[in-house]
């Protein structure tokens, strides 16, 4: 089972549990993800979501590059990945708070996913990285928009670019992560948010998270659109065919 789903007091917890791939997001994952997360809208004793991962080294490796690799030898086109974002979206679009626990590194596709959840709870151990561009990529699930979003257009640039690594301290620094907390305490501080809430009515946070997704839908406009047609257009291009062969190349 790639997602453990644990109900934990006022939460439902959803573990990534890939391990083999370093928790990579594959199409059966991001299902399961929007899968739960519909589940937990359904339970009125559920407050909010945790979403976390097993091991502690990596959080999530980004997209399945074996799928990706398979999909780009068949000439499959990019449909297989842009349809992934149908269910991540479900975890902004969910009227219930998601709060990443961050236990481990984050790469590519990973960070897009934590862009997709109300607050990112990081240990401190934790570095992250917008890989797309040493795939040979641009982020396909609506990254790109948010991270500008979030840190502006300042940083957005030198973080999609450069495919640096930044630390657990410098994300929160710049605004694209909320908390840095010890390591092994993500979890219990992400339970911890989930409990506070649940003191206030369910409803009325409900009500918050569908005006703040109104309000980011307006001041998107079309802008996950463009940045979805770029990813279309530089999948399966010289670099990210490079980039490809050599990640296969460096495992045998
Ligand atoms: C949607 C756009 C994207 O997300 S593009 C993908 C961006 N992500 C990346 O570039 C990260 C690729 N992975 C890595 O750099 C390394 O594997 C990291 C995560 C640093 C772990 O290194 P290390 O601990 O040395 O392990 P390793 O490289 O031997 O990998 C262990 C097994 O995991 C697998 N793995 C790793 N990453 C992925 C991935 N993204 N998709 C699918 N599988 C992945 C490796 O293939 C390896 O398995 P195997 O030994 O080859 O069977």
């Amino acid at each position: 089972m790639s997602l453990r789903i644990e109900p934990t007091g006022d939460a439902l917890v959803l573990s990534i549990d890939r391990p083999k791939t370093r928790n990579a997001l594959d199409r059966d994952l991001t299902r399961r993800i929007a899968e739960a997360v519909r589940v937990a809208e359904a339970d009125p004793a559920v407050r909010g979501v945790v979403l976390t991962a097993t091991g502690e080294e990596t959080f999530v490796s980004g997209g399945d590059l074996h799928e990706i690799g398979r999909a780009v030898r068949e000439q499959a086109g990019p449909a297989g990945v842009l349809d992934m974002y149908e269910d991540l979206a479900a975890l902004e679009s969910s009227e219930l708070p998601v709060i990443a626990a961050v236990q481990g590194d984050v790469y590519g596709g990973g960070c897009e996913l934590l862009l997709l959840c109300d607050m990112v709870i990081v240990e401190a151990h934790v570095s992250l990285a917008f890989r797309h561009a040493r795939m040979g990529l641009s982020p396909a699930w609506g990254g790109l928009t948010r991270l500008v979003e979030r840190v502006g257009p300042i940083e957005a640039p030198r973080l999609l670019f450069s495919a640096e690594k930044i630390s657990a301290e410098e994300a929160a620094r710049i605004g694209l992560v909320n908390e840095v907390v010890p390591r092994g305490q993500a979890r219990e501080r992400a339970l911890g948010r989930i409990g506070r809430i649940a003191d206030g009515a369910r409803a009325v946070v409900a009500a918050q998270k569908r005006a703040l997704t109104a309000v980011r839908k307006a001041m998107r406009g079309d802008a996950i659109e463009r940045e979805r047609a770029i990813f279309a257009e530089v999948w399966g291009g010289p670099a990210h065919q490079a980039a490809l062969d050599a990640f296969f190349k460096r495992r045998g």
